[in-house]
């Protein structure tokens, strides 16, 4: 096909049959690079623009409110006509000047900082009241922030700092009635064996002001597993007839940890040694054996009559707790009764305990779907003494897999923790469906299911309930989660067949939470003056969010330059804060996991008061007094928000959370739900991809090398196991997914000479007949090589182990894959594509509704505190605690703002100058609107992209409206006008 034949009309259908059929289409006249290739030179000095406008374009009215999709198929309207299928190779304009730029090798890295502009406030300034002196006068300008304002302004002193605030309300706990220091939670009363004090609270917002009588919790909350690995439970256990096997994994995390604070000590860190002691006394209290016989007198009387009575009083044997809090008898005993159970309770309302007291009434096992490794190990850690639980995920070795599976079967593990992954999994299967019954599947964070949740994992398609029911034999599926909306409960509940009149659903948001909220243009300064202020200056532990895992920041490296460096933005946080004699420490997803677990008991054990976090630093988090919460940055969505606001308060007291917010990061993040979309060109290449081989390779081992498929495609690895999930567990399964391998083998061979070796092992004689020698080595594809002699890539490997232990071969491998078996080859690959395109684009939009639900939000708590000149810290937690109800209850009448523009006049202008600038790379319109957003993606690393001028330019403007223009450029390059 010629750039002459080519319209627009036809370009969709030509391009998925000619990408079925590859080679790539092309529609230019010039030869180019491959699509990896990279250009330095970007025209810079030619843009059309003038210099980057530091003010967002003006506010535009409100567009009529995006809805999230309730399904793929409902949203069939999805244009697919505004996503090019094509990858336009550029032609060179004949007599430009932009003929003579080269592509320049590697340029001096020139890092730009991200600039910050400073934006008009489209809302009132900081929103929330602090009493002000009476001789104060009142309004303080809107357009006033915080740097500008007195010192100790939030101290007790009361200033109020807007004109919007009423100096009536403060945040001081004497004026607010509903201060206790019970859990507001209802039908609870705390902790059962209590006794009555005044004593000074560590939570206390204010230490001076006087309590209402507080019941002390008299259980230490060091997590049970610690207590009993100190105190030799397991013999009572074991005296008691059963073997506590489990021991051996709560005390390997226990010693790690152990370990750790003690070393903490040892180099007289954090840690101070009088605390280890005491930490120590309180965990090797034993148990004593009459509790366990009332324990297990309490499990009988439950399993002889389910009673509201004989509940609580293992309720009591089990945790101490006298009373149920509100939701947990209902759902415990409709779990009993063997109903599948959805139950959605607030963060720290106690979901754990709804599945906890049936496992140990039930009589076969508990399987607890967990999403994060880190997750499963704190909720190990905090299940009571009583209940031998274990873990099994994909970051344990093989032997102690074998180890934990073996304990499964001898019976003596009660609760086991697995990951998603683990679900269908063969040894995982037979061993469940043969030897031990599975009486109850929990699905932690069930929202996870679903892919209109704000953290859908593609694992958890796995727990479909037919699959878990015809696989595992499992009646009673319990699903909870504190954050969904109605659309994703319908998702999950459906997902795992939950009769609708099972659902148990309690307000999402608890009410000791006060919320507050403030746009800020200068956040880092505007929360250092909030920390310093009371209530937040009197909290004792504190969490601040923060999006960015990385951002620039400037280091002084002489008197005359300032460096540009790149960093977390916890970091550079927790350094300023620390600079500001606040002890705060970063912890992000980037960080070691044992450094992380490290800030994470440091920060429990109240040795450190501030950690500054990303999300990372969330689900599983139950440290009870955490007295304030502040988000630095705009979360992504508000079920986020809620998850995180979640981590305060959990003693039921009250607890501050005040979120800062602006439109730079608006702007930010919402490129940012444009990262992971693809277009139905790259969705058919990659099927072709998958299914390249033919019907002969059925039932052979198939392989796709994560990295190069993901530079190949332009496509996330995360979006490319969520295709291959759809593949294999969508309503047709055209693949059966393996576990992931490293796929390259290098190997030498020592002892034996290989052709000797060869004739002796017919394992080697296929390496030898399917290797390429490079430098001597033999290098082969592990899949290619079992095929090839009909075994299993794994029986392979554990051969190439065997041999390497007699010290014939050393080998290394590399190259992680995604390993698969062809089920079904798809009869129609345009409709298969276009399915799964509409369904990626659908979830696309569904994460920038989030987002944009988000900021709304908090633009409507503060405009409307603005508009009834009544602002306070009750008024804005009551307007957001409504807002974000609505929003999970799935209100139509939740305005959605989305203030992008939706045109610049020298948008078209600068991508055409782009494109001259790059005319031998090859661009698809996505792939432009991610450049002009700043967003990276595997193909056009940030890395090699940032350095062009137009790198992030067009952050304001709506993505889907700089790919259209970048479609019609592109367009223009191939001679057709764009339709
Ligand atoms: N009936 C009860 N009385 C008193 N405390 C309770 C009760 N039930 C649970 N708790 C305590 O509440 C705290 C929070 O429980 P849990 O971790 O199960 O909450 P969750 O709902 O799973 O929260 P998240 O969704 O944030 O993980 C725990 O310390 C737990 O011991």
């Amino acid at each position: 096909m010629n750039a002459g034949n080519f319209s627009a009309k036809n370009c969709k259908a030509a391009v998925v049959s000619a990408v079925r059929h590859s080679p790539p289409l092309l529609v230019s006249v010039t030869q180019l690079t491959d699509m990896d290739s990279d250009s330095d030179s970007d025209g810079s000095h030619i843009s059309a623009t003038p210099p980057r406008d530091p003010l967002p374009p003006p506010r535009l009215p409100p567009q009529p409110p995006p809805k999230p999709p309730t399904s793929y198929k409902s949203t069939a309207s999805t244009k697919r006509s505004s996503h090019l299928d094509i990858i336009f190779k550029l032609k060179k304009p004949s007599s430009s000047k932009h003929d003579k730029i080269e592509p320049v090798p590697e340029p001096e890295p020139k890092v730009k900082p991200i600039q910050q502009p400073d934006l008009p406030s489209p809302v009132g300034n900081f929103p929330f009241q602090i009493r002000r002196p009476s001789d104060q006068p009142h309004p303080i300008s809107i357009g006033r922030s915080l740097e500008t304002l007195p010192a100790g302004f939030f101290s007790t002193r009361r200033a109020s700092f807007s004109k919007i605030c009423k100096p009536s309300l403060n945040f001081e706990p004497e004026t607010l009635p509903e201060i206790t220091a019970e859990p507001k939670i209802n039908g609870s009363d705390g902790p059962g064996s209590t006794k009555t004090c005044n004593k000074k609270l560590p939570n206390l917002i204010r230490g001076d002001v006087p309590l209402p009588p507080v019941k002390l919790q008299k259980r230490s909350e060091e997590g049970n597993f610690v207590r009993l690995n100190f105190n030799g439970y397991k013999r009572k256990f074991t005296a008691k007839g059963k073997k506590m096997n489990s021991y051996s994994y709560k005390s390997k995390y226990f010693k790690r940890s152990k370990r750790r604070v003690k070393s903490e000590v040892d180099t007289g860190s954090l840690c101070d040694e009088e605390g280890l002691v005491s930490e120590i006394k309180l965990q090797s209290k034993a148990e004593k054996p009459s509790r366990c016989e009332s324990v297990e007198a309490a499990i009988s009387a439950v399993r002889n009559e389910v009673s509201d009575e004989n509940l609580v009083r293992l309720l009591k044997a089990l945790y101490g707790y006298d009373l149920f809090r509100d939701g947990q008898l209902e759902a415990i005993k409709m779990i009993l009764a063997g109903k599948s159970t959805m139950l959605v309770l607030p963060t720290g309302a106690g979901k754990s305990l709804c599945y906890q007291i049936p496992a140990v009434v039930l009589l076969g096992i508990t399987l607890v779907v967990s999403p994060l490794v880190a997750l499963m190990i704190d909720q190990l850690k905090q299940l009571p003494p009583m209940i031998q639980g274990g873990l099994l995920s994909s970051s344990q070795g093989p032997e102690e897999a074998a180890e934990t599976l073996r304990m499964v079967q001898e019976g003596s593990i009660k609760v086991l923790f697995v990951s998603p992954e683990r679900f269908l999994n063969a040894d995982f299967l037979s061993i469940f469906s043969t030897l031990t019954s599975v009486s109850l599947v929990v699905v932690d964070e069930a929202h996870c299911v679903s892919e209109w949740s704000h953290n859908f994992r593609p694992s958890y398609m796995r727990l479909r309930a037919s699959l878990l029911r015809a696989k595992l034999n499992v009646e009673c599926i319990l699903a909870m989660t504190a954050t969904a909306t109605t659309t994703t409960l319908q998702s999950i509940m459906s997902a795992l067949e939950i009769s609708s009149t099972n659902l148990i659903q309690k307000s999402q948001v608890r009410d000791n939470l006060r919320l507050s909220v403030s746009l800020s243009s200068n956040r880092m300064k505007d929360m250092l003056k909030l920390m310093k202020s009371s209530p937040f200056l009197g909290a004792q532990s504190i969490i601040v969010y923060c999006k960015f895992q990385s951002m620039y920041s400037s280091q002084a490296i002489s008197n005359f330059y300032l460096h540009w460096i790149l960093q977390s933005e916890t970091d550079v946080i927790s350094r300023y804060l620390c600079d500001n004699n606040i002890s705060a420490k970063s912890y992000h997803s980037g960080m070691l996991a044992r450094d992380r677990s490290r800030i994470q008991e440091l920060f429990c054990a109240n040795k450190i008061r501030v950690v500054v976090a990303t999300v990372a630093f969330g689900m599983g988090i139950d440290k009870r007094d955490v007295g304030a919460v502040i988000h630095y940055s705009l979360p992504e969505s508000l079920e986020e928000y809620v998850q995180e606001i979640g981590r305060g308060g959990r003693d039921g007291r009250l607890s501050y959370c005040h979120l800062f917010f602006d439109d730079v990061t608006y702007y930010k993040l919402r490129s940012l739900m444009h990262s992971d979309g693809v277009d139905e060109f790259a969705v058919n290449k990659f099927l072709c991809q998958v299914f390249a081989d033919d019907t002969s390779s059925h039932r052979k081992v198939c392989s796709l090398v994560k990295e190069s498929a993901s530079r190949k495609f332009d496509m996330k690895e995360e979006v490319m196991l969520t295709l291959l999930t759809h593949l294999e567990l969508g309503e047709t399964q055209y693949l059966h997914l393996l576990p992931q391998l490293n796929v390259t083998c290098t190997l030498n061979f020592h002892k034996t000479s290989p052709m000797l070796l060869a004739d002796k092992d017919t394992a080697v004689a296929a390496i030898l007949k399917k290797s390429e020698i490079k430098q001597g080595q033999y290098v082969f594809d592990i899949p290619t090589v079992a095929n090839s002699i009909g075994v299993a890539p794994g029986d392979l490997s554990n051969h190439l182990q065997n041999l390497k232990a007699k010290g014939e071969i050393t080998y290394e491998l590399k190259d992680p894959a995604y390993c698969y078996k062809i089920v079904k080859v798809p009869s129609d690959f345009c409709s298969l594509t276009e399915l799964l395109t509409r369904w990626l684009l659908d979830i696309e939009n569904c994460k920038v509704w989030k987002l944009d639900a988000m900021y709304s939000s908090a633009v409507f708590v503060v405009d409307t505190c603005e508009k009834t000149h009544d602002c306070n810290v009750a008024q804005q937690t009551t307007c957001l605690q409504e807002r974000i109800l609505d929003y999970f209850k799935g209100d139509s009448n939740l305005d959605v703002l989305d203030k992008m523009g939706q045109n610049s006049p020298f948008l078209r202008a600068d991508i055409k100058v782009f494109l001259q600038s790059n005319s031998n790379v090859k661009f698809t319109p996505r792939a432009i609107a991610r450049i002009m957003h700043g967003i990276g993606s595997p193909a056009y690393p940030s890395s090699t992209w940032s350095r062009t001028h137009f790198w992030g330019r067009y952050i304001q403007i709506d993505f889907k409206a700089v790919m259209n223009a970048a479609k019609a450029e592109l367009m223009n390059f191939v001679g057709k006008d764009a339709p």
